[in-house]
C-alpha cells in the first residue's frame, strides 16, 4: 500500500481537541503571509516616490519608517505563528504516542509473537518524530507558502496579467516532472522507514540478551548482522535521498528560469517606458515569492508524504484489535471469601501459530475453593499453557473455563485478572525501589500494607539488610537480587494484591537450603485462604497438595494425592522417581 497525503486525515481525531489553537495558528499564518505580500507594495512606493529626485529627506524617512512597520508586523505575526504551530506539533505527537503506547499495552500475546517490540519502539520514536516535524513545521511552511504563492499570483495578475500568463506557463513545466519524482520519493520513504524499524528490532533483541550474546562471544557476529541490516536501510534511504535531490534541483532550476524570464520582460518594459522602476521592483519580488513558494511546496510535499507513511504505520498499530477483549456486557461473579472455584470443561487449545498441534486436548477438571492443586507432567505437556488460558491471554478453541461460576470470556478482563495472582518461575523486578516493586501488586496500598506483605513473604529480613532497606533501588541500575530473593519479592507482590486465586510456577533451579526454606514458607503463607494452582517441581509441594493433576500431551491423564498416585505406579510414579528422587 502506498502512502498518500490522504493518510494525514488519520491525525484529525488528534487535532480536534485543539480547535482554538488551530484557528489561532491559521490566523497568524494568514496575517504573516499578508504582511509578506505588503512588502513589495511598500518597496514600490519607496522606489517610485522616496527615491524620486523631488522627494525630500522627510518623505524618504517616512517611507523607511513605513517599511519598518511592515517588517515589525511580519516579525510579530511570524513568531506567533511559529509558536502556535510548533506547540500543536508537540502536543499532537505526544497525544498520538501516548495513545499508541496505551493501545499496544493492551494487545494479547499473539500480537507480540508476530510484532517485535523493537519495531513498536521504532514506530513510537522515529515515526512520531517524523510526524512532529511535519505537523510542527513543514505543514505550516507549506500552508504559508501556499497562501503567499496564491497572493503573489493574484498581485501579479492584477498588476501585470500578460507577464503572469508567461510565468505560469514556465511554472507548469515544473509541476509535471515534480509529480513524477514525488511519486518515487513516496514509494521509497515507506521502504526506508521499514528498514530502520528492522534494524532497531534486531538491536533491541540482542541488547536484551546481551549476556547470552557475550557468553557465545557473538559480539562480532551480531555487530556484522546489525551493520548488514543498517546497510540495507542506508541503501534504501540513499535511493530516497537521490530522488529527492533530483526533485529539489529540478524545482530550483525551473523556478529560477521563471524568475529570470520575468526580470527580462520587466527590464524590457522599463526601457520602453511602459513600466516604472518601482513597478519592476515590486513585480520581481512577487515573482521571487511565487517561485520560492513553489520550491518550498515541492519540498514540503516530500515531507508530507514521508509523514503520511509514518501516520499509516502508527494507525495500523492503533487499529489492530486485540483478539482477547472484555465483552460488551460483562457478567459479574461474586467475590469469593475463601478462594476461587475453577471448572475446566473439555478445554482444547492450539496456539495460533501452530494450528496442527493441540497444546491442550479436552482438558477437564475441577478445583474447589481453597484447594491447592499441584500440576505435574513432562515438558511440553501444557502446564504453562493452562495458566495462560486461565488469565485469558489466549482463548480456547473448544470448551470453557469457569472461574467463580462464570465463563471467563463473559467476565471483564480487568475483573478476571484482578482475581488471579501470579508468581512466575522467573519473577520480574522492575527498575524502581523495593517498595515500588512490591506495591506493583496494588498501587494504592499503604506503606504498612507493603511492609506486612513483605513480612508474610519472609522478605523483611533481607530487605532490611539492603543498603537503603525498602528504598533500595532494584533492577537495571540498582542492587541485583538472588533468585530466591526475587521470588520472595514476587510473592510479596502477589500477597499484597490479595487475589482469591493464585497461580504459582515453582522455580526449577535449585536454591540453597536456607533460601529454599524461606521461599517455601513464603509460598505457604501466600496460599492461605486462597485457591492455588502450582506447577510443581518440589516434593514438598506435591506432598502437601490436596490433589495432583498429571498432564500429558494436553490431557489430564491421572489425578489424586501423592500417595494414591504413587500406589498406581503410572506416569506420576515414574515422573516422581525422576524429579523428586522418590
Ligand atoms: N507461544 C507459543 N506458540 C506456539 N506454541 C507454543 C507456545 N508456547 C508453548 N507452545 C507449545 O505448546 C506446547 C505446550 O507448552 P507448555 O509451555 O504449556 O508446556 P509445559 O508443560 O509448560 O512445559 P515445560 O514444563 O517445559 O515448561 C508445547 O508443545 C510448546 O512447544
Amino acid at each position: 500500500m502506498k502512502p498518500t497525503p490522504q493518510s494525514l486525515s488519520g491525525l484529525i481525531p488528534f487535532i480536534r481537541p485543539y480547535r482554538v489553537q488551530v484557528a489561532l495558528a491559521g490566523l497568524f499564518l494568514l496575517l504573516a503571509a499578508g504582511t509578506t505580500l505588503a512588502f513589495p507594495w511598500a518597496l514600490r512606493t519607496l522606489i517610485d516616490q522616496g527615491l524620486a529626485e523631488q522627494a525630500t529627506p522627510e518623505v524618504l524617512a517616512t517611507q523607511f519608517v513605513e517599511l519598518f512597520m511592515v517588517a515589525a508586523a511580519l516579525a510579530v505575526f511570524s513568531s506567533a505563528r511559529f509558536y502556535m504551530v510548533s506547540w500543536l506539533g508537540e502536543k499532537i505527537t505526544v497525544d498520538l504516542k501516548n495513545k499508541v503506547y496505551a493501545h499496544v499495552l493492551q494487545q494479547s500475546p499473539t500480537f507480540f509473537e508476530t510484532t517485535q517490540s523493537g519495531e513498536v519502539l521504532s514506530r513510537l520514536t522515529s515515526d512520531a518524530t517524523l510526524i512532529q516535524t511535519v505537523v510542527g513545521s513543514s505543514l505550516s511552511m507549506g500552508l504559508r507558502n501556499a497562501v503567499m504563492g496564491v497572493g503573489a499570483m493574484a498581485m501579479l495578475i492584477w498588476t501585470n496579467p500578460w507577464l503572469m500568463l508567461q510565468v505560469i506557463g514556465v511554472l507548469a513545466l515544473v509541476v509535471f516532472p515534480s509529480v513524477y519524482l514525488g511519486r518515487r520519493v513516496r514509494r521509497l520513504s515507506r521502504a526506508s522507514q521499514d528498514r530502520v524499524a528492522d534494524s532497531s528490532a534486531m538491536a533491541s533483541e540482542v541488547l536484551n540478551a546481551i549476556s547470552v550474546v557475550q557468553s557465545y562471544t557473538a559480539e562480532r557476529r551480531e555487530a556484522l548482522r546489525f551493520s548488514g541490516s543498517t546497510a540495507q536501510a542506508l541503501a534504501t534511504s540513499l535511493r530516497r535521498v537521490r530522488a529527492r535531490s533530483a526533485l529539489v534541483g529540478f524545482i530550483i532550476m525551473a523556478s529560477s528560469a521563471a524568475l529570470l524570464w520575468g526580470l527580462y520582460m520587466g527590464a524590457l518594459s522599463v526601457r520602453a517606458g511602459t513600466t516604472t522602476a518601482g513597478e519592476l521592483g515590486q513585480t520581481v519580488v512577487y515573482v521571487v515569492l511565487l517561485a520560492s513558494a513553489f520550491a518550498v511546496l515541492g519540498e514540503v510535499y516530500g515531507d508530507v508524504l514521508r509523514a503520511a507513511g509514518a501516520i499509516e504505520r502508527l494507525m495500523e498499530l492503533l487499529h489492530t484489535q486485540s483478539d482477547v477483549r472484555s465483552p460488551e456486557q460483562p457478567q459479574r461473579a461474586p467475590w469469593p471469601t475463601h478462594g476461587s472455584s475453577l471448572v475446566l470443561r473439555e478445554v482444547s487449545f492450539n496456539y495460533p501459530s501452530r494450528p496442527a498441534q493441540r497444546a491442550l486436548n479436552g482438558l477437564a477438571g475441577e478445583v474447589h475453593a481453597g484447594q491447592t492443586v499441584a500440576i505435574v507432567g513432562p515438558s511440553g505437556a501444557g502446564k504453562t499453557t493452562l495458566f495462560s488460558l486461565l488469565m485469558r491471554f489466549y482463548a480456547p478453541q473448544q470448551g470453557a473455563v469457569l472461574l467463580d461460576g462464570v465463563a471467563i470470556e463473559q467476565m471483564d478482563l480487568h475483573d478476571l485478572r484482578q482475581r488471579i495472582g501470579v508468581v512466575p518461575q522467573e519473577p520480574v523486578v522492575f527498575s524502581g525501589t523495593v517498595m515500588e516493586n512490591i506495591r506493583y501488586g496494588q498501587p494504592d496500598a499503604t506503606d504498612q500494607a507493603v511492609h506486612a506483605a513483605a513480612e508474610a513473604a519472609f522478605a523483611t529480613e533481607f530487605i532490611n539488610e539492603l543498603p537503603e532497606g525498602f528504598d533500595t533501588y532494584l533492577g537495571d541500575r540498582g542492587v541485583r537480587l538472588s533468585g530466591g530473593q526475587r521470588q520472595r519479592i514476587a510473592i510479596a507482590r502477589a500477597i499484597l494484591k490479595n487475589p482469591p486465586m493464585l497461580l504459582l510456577d515453582e522455580a526449577t533451579s535449585a536454591l540453597d537450603a536456607n533460601s529454599e526454606r524461606m521461599v517455601q514458607a513464603a509460598l505457604e503463607k501466600a496460599m492461605q485462604g486462597r485457591t492455588t494452582l502450582v506447577i510443581a517441581h518440589r516434593l514438598a509441594t506435591v506432598q502437601r497438595a490436596d490433589c495432583i493433576w498429571v498432564l500429558e500431551h494436553g490431557r489430564l491423564v491421572e489425578q489424586g494425592t501423592h500417595a494414591e498416585l504413587m500406589a498406581r505406579a503410572g506416569l506420576y510414579a515414574s515422573l516422581a522417581a525422576l524429579q523428586f528422587g522418590e
